[in-house]
């Protein structure tokens, strides 16, 4: 279980994320909504380890990792998308893979035994690709992938790392209509496994209602709202300070 107890991080005056205590189960998947600025990704950061809190606390699995960095928090289970400036630019898009496959297993950089099982990890990479239909650009630089492309890369290399807890931040932003719908399954079909932890920040609330068994609201970095999507999507705190409709 990943909990997150009266995790803050102040920025200057300003107190981007407020005291957020929440825990997630595995065999889940949460949205966290709210109003631009709410305090969303800063609390992404915060859990991935991205950021360092200036109080509270990130547990997963009856550890504390608040002290870890995110590279440590990511052997521990803790999965972010990367970002494009986190990908190996100028290596192929099945290389990108292979090495978070590669990183995974914990071969790092012992030589011998990356060579003898690496047919192994080229054939884990590509079927990763297939799964997220990148297959046809497995030997184009990562660099040249066109936007969408692109955003299926980074969820192949989250695939890749196998973690425990999944961090989707607005997932299908900046996608076609037509794309959309690839990551979407990739993320039901995660979500049907019922063995991981989901989080997705999403702005599109049909997305939202269709995919969360739970929902929770931050606004001004507090935790306003939890509940069934129902609930919370009907509540007058979403339909008033999300929504923008009068309660
Ligand atoms: N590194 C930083 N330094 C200073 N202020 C920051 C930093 N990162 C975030 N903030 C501020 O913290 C607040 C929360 O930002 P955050 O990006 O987490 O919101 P969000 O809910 O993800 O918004 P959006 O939906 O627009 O992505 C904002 O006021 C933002 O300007």
């Amino acid at each position: 279980m990943l909990e997150t107890k009266n995790l803050t991080i102040r920025f200057g005056g300003h107190v981007a994320v407020d005291g957020v205590s929440c825990a997630f189960q595995p065999g889940t998947l949460t949205a966290i909504v709210g109003p631009n600025g709410a305090g969303k990704t800063t609390y992404f950061n915060l859990i991935s380890g991205q950021l360092h809190a200036t109080s509270g606390e990130v547990w997963l699995d009856g550890e504390n990792l608040t002290a870890l960095g995110a590279p440590q928090r990511t052997r521990r289970g803790l999965g972010r998308a990367f970002q494009l400036t986190q990908l190996f630019a100028h290596l192929t898009v099945l290389e990108n893979v292979r090495l978070a496959v590669q990183a995974r297993r914990g071969l790092g950089l012992k030589l011998l035994s990356v060579w003898l099982s690496h047919r192994d990890l080229i054939a884990e990479a590509e079927a990763i690709l297939k799964r997220v239909r990148l297959d046809h650009r497995a030997t184009d630089f990562a660099a040249s992938l066109p936007h969408g492309d692109q955003r299926k890369l980074e969820v192949a290399m989250l695939i890749a790392l196998d973690p425990k807890v999944y961090l989707f931040d607005e997932p299908t932003a900046g996608m076609s209509v037509d794309e959309v719908p690839v990551v979407l399954d990739l993320i039901r079909a995660l979500k049907a496994e019922k063995k991981h932890t989901l989080l997705l920040v999403e702005h599109k609330m049909d997305v939202v209602r269709e995919l969360a068994d739970r929902i929770i609201v931050l606004h001004q970095g507090k935790l306003v709202a939890d509940g069934d999507p129902a609930t919370v999507i009907a509540s007058p705190i979403v339909q008033e300070a999300y929504l923008g409709v009068a309660a």
